[in-house]
């Protein structure tokens, strides 16, 4: 059945489409990158998949638990970055990343050790005790990268890793997903980013109008297509019919 599997997903808001017929499997072992243009529907596909929304029709589960009908136990399985989602103003990084380990139902030792691991790994141990308010937006990032592989989950769901990183954090950062995958974990990272999908990833699912339109194999390094020349052929209809021409600005 696949670590993470979508059959026929469909989910409007009123009017809108925002995912219609999406269908994917994605394995252990994989590091997943979700393309897309702007409204395409993967934030969506990923508040179904981490119980967050319920979908209108279609399938979906996670580790073998369906999101829609057990949402909590699909939560506690899985590890979730949201979209541009920051840690809590009012607590330390220390005292965020203890909630949250009690919330996975991790012991406080444990957690404790994760903490120091992870602030050393991304450099913000001197950071530890520092309202998240005084922290910058890059800092307040590794604590909610840190906070997603806390309790080591098997499946983990990532919107944009690498936002408000400097490029040595981001090469940590991309060298640690690509490590987690391979041990048996897998990885859903949705992202704008196409030179880092097709630098990481071991496959990517390009989505366009709320479905997806095609899948590719990225980690074999062969020639052929670049992933953005396949990226911009297959999202060009749907931009098409969205994006005025500069002869339509003009008039
Ligand atoms: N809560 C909501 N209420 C109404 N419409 C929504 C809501 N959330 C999303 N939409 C619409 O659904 C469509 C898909 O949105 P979604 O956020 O899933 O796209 P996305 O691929 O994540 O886009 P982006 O790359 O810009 O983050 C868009 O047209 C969006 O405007």
């Amino acid at each position: 059945m696949g670590a993470i599997h979508v059959a026929g997903l469909a989910k409007s808001y009123g009017a809108v489409d925002a995912v219609d017929g999406m269908e994917f499997t994605v394995e252990r072992g994989e590091l997943y990158g979700f393309l897309g243009p702007n409204g395409a529907g993967k934030t969506t596909t990923i508040r179904v998949l981490t119980g967050q929304i319920e979908p209108d029709s279609g399938t979906v589960s996670v580790l073998e638990t369906d999101p829609t009908a057990e949402p909590i136990e699909t939560r506690r399985r899985v590890g979730i970055l949201p979209e541009q989602e920051s840690p809590p103003s009012f607590l330390t990084p220390r005292e965020y990343l203890e909630f949250v380990g009690e919330v996975r139902d991790l012991d406080a030792d444990r957690v404790a050790e994760r903490t120091d691991s992870w602030a050393e790994r991304l450099g913000f141990e001197s950071k530890l005790d520092t309202l998240h308010t005084d922290l910058s937006r890059g800092q307040q990032q590794k604590v909610m990268i840190a906070q997603a592989f806390l309790h080591e989950p098997d499946v983990v769901f990532i919107d944009e890793p690498l936002a408000n990183l400097d490029p040595l954090v981001q090469e940590q950062v991309k060298r640690f997903l690509v490590s987690y995958a391979a041990g048996d974990n897998a990885v859903f990272v949705s992202t704008h980013n196409i030179d880092v999908a097709e630098e990481i990833c071991t496959r990517v699912g390009i989505v366009a109008d709320g479905r997806l339109v095609t899948e590719e194999s990225v980690a074999d390094g062969e020639g052929g297509e670049s992933l953005l020349e396949v990226f911009l052929d297959r999202v060009e209809g749907a931009d098409a019919r969205d994006t005025p021409t500069l002869e339509q600005l003009d008039a």
